[in-house]
């Protein structure tokens, strides 16, 4: 599935080898402007690698990769003006008020006072944080950490927010308070994020995501797509007899059923629609009925092999 033009990143050929190891082969992707991309996969898939070179601090083996217009080999001081980066690490200075972190970050990118002013500002309100902006960050609770971080990648105006583990070790409020903000951002400022997360709902909250494995990507797409394709909704029965639902399902209505340890199990698209009709026509006494789709954690097992929750 291409993504439409134009793109705030591409890559053709993407690679990166360290020694023996090849972390990154061949990557294309590309990443519509304005998107909240998720780039997913277990320990190791070398996510972090791709980062660090889309960031330009990792220089690339082979291939090519434009962020936001500028090639990441030949003008990486071009991409670094128009990319925020937020680390898994925090990295603000715990001494310093909420304030000067993104005074000092806006100066080394050059920035005017009076746009430094305007810009931390505005970005410190609706990070909720304006009035706790003169405490020392050491004082913040993690989420209000994060929230500073994101603001301080965002006060040189980047055209792509890199967030790797944005959310990691917070409680599940702190999570949803910096996913509105993202929200917010890409609503009124079409910032493309590009972020990894090991976090199945912040997966959800992605335009599109790509799953990589083993240095290579294995699928990509809307969630709802990558859900659909891997396939059928499965409508779990409890009944009086497992044995004889498995056999009635089948020969009336050709269905794929089997019995599990936890009742009747039902394979086939759509499945809300099949309820009625299964249960008007089992003589087996059914007692309950439960209809679940494919969630992004069964696409992530069904690509790698391991539970996107336990990485
Ligand atoms: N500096 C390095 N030297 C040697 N090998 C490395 C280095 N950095 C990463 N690797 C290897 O490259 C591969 C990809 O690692 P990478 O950190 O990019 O994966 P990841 O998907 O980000 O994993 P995680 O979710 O644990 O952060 C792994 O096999 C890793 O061991």
């Amino acid at each position: 599935m291409s993504a439409p033009e134009p793109a705030a990143i591409r890559t053709r050929g993407l690679r990166r080898v360290y020694g023996d190891t090849v972390a990154v082969h061949g990557l294309d992707l590309t990443v519509a402007e304005g998107e909240k991309f998720g780039f997913l996969g277990p320990n190791g898939a070398g996510k972090s690698t791709t980062i660090s070179m889309l960031s330009t601090l990792l220089r690339p083996s082979a291939g090519r990769a434009e962020v936001a217009g500028a090639d990441v080999a030949h003008r990486p001081d071009e991409v670094r003006r128009r990319i925020g980066v937020v680390f898994q690490e925090p990295t603000a200075d715990r001494e310093l008020t909420g304030w000067q972190n993104l005074y000092f970050h806006a100066r080394l990118h050059g920035m005017s006072q009076r746009e430094v002013r305007s810009q931390a500002r505005s970005l410190l309100d609706m990070m909720g944080l304006a009035d706790r902006s003169d405490a020392p960050v050491g004082t913040y609770s993690g989420g209000m950490q994060r929230r500073l971080e994101v603001a301080r990648a965002l006060m040189h105006r980047p055209r792509v927010l890199f967030l790797d583990e944005p959310t990691t070790g917070l409680d599940p409020q702190s999570r949803a308070q910096v996913w509105q903000k993202l929200h917010e951002l890409g609503r009124q400022d079409a910032v493309t994020v590009f972020l990894t997360t090991h976090y199945l709902e912040e997966a959800e909250n992605c335009d599109r995501i790509a799953v990589m494995d083993h240095g290579r990507l294995v699928a990509q797409g809307t969630p709802q797509a990558l859900k659909s394709a891997i396939g059928a909704d499965v409508v779990h029965l409890r009944t009086g007899d497992d044995e004889n639902t498995v056999r009635s399902i089948r020969e009336r209505f050709g269905l794929d059923a089997e019995t599990t340890p936890d009742g009747v199990r039902v394979r086939t698209a759509d499945g809300a629609r099949w309820v009625p009709r299964l249960c008007a026509h089992l003589t087996t006494g059914v007692t309950s009925v439960a209809v679940t789709r494919p969630s992004l954690d069964d696409v992530f097992l069904h690509h790698t092999g391991r539970s996107l929750r336990n990485p």
